[in-house]
């Protein structure tokens, strides 16, 4: 007992939230006020676009035992990323911002 921190999602350090957050400021994300989270928008021509995105997303999210919160109206979605399992941003939230961000250029 005591030495199961195996598989443990860490929180990310200051020292890592130093280096990252000002990167993925610059990608257009930002920290959401009040809670340990990230959250962009974005905009598609249309529908269609915007579903193509999601469901490229969803695979990735479904790959990586990792989910977004999510909004879509139209051709609008809002991502919020956060790491339930750890009650705040992680690695796993700055990797799959990465990912969606790649998805949102296809
Ligand atoms: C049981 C399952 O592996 C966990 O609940 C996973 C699923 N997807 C998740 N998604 C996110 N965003 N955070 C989590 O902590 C998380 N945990």
């Amino acid at each position: 007992m005591g030495f199961s921190t195996a598989g443990k999602i860490q929180s990310l350090t200051e020292e890592e939230r130093a280096h990252l957050l000002p990167l993925l400021r610059s990608a257009q994300w930002v920290e959401v006020v009040g809670r340990d989270a990230i959250y962009k928008e974005f905009i598609f021509k249309d529908f269609n676009q915007a579903f193509g995105f999601m469901s490229r997303v969803a695979l990735q999210a479904e790959k990586m035992d990792h989910h977004p919160e999510w909004f879509n109206v139209y051709n609008k979605v809002q991502i919020t990323l956060s790491t339930h399992d750890c009650g705040g941003l992680s690695q796993r939230d700055i990797t799959l911002a990465t990912f969606i961000d790649q998805a949102s250029l296809i």
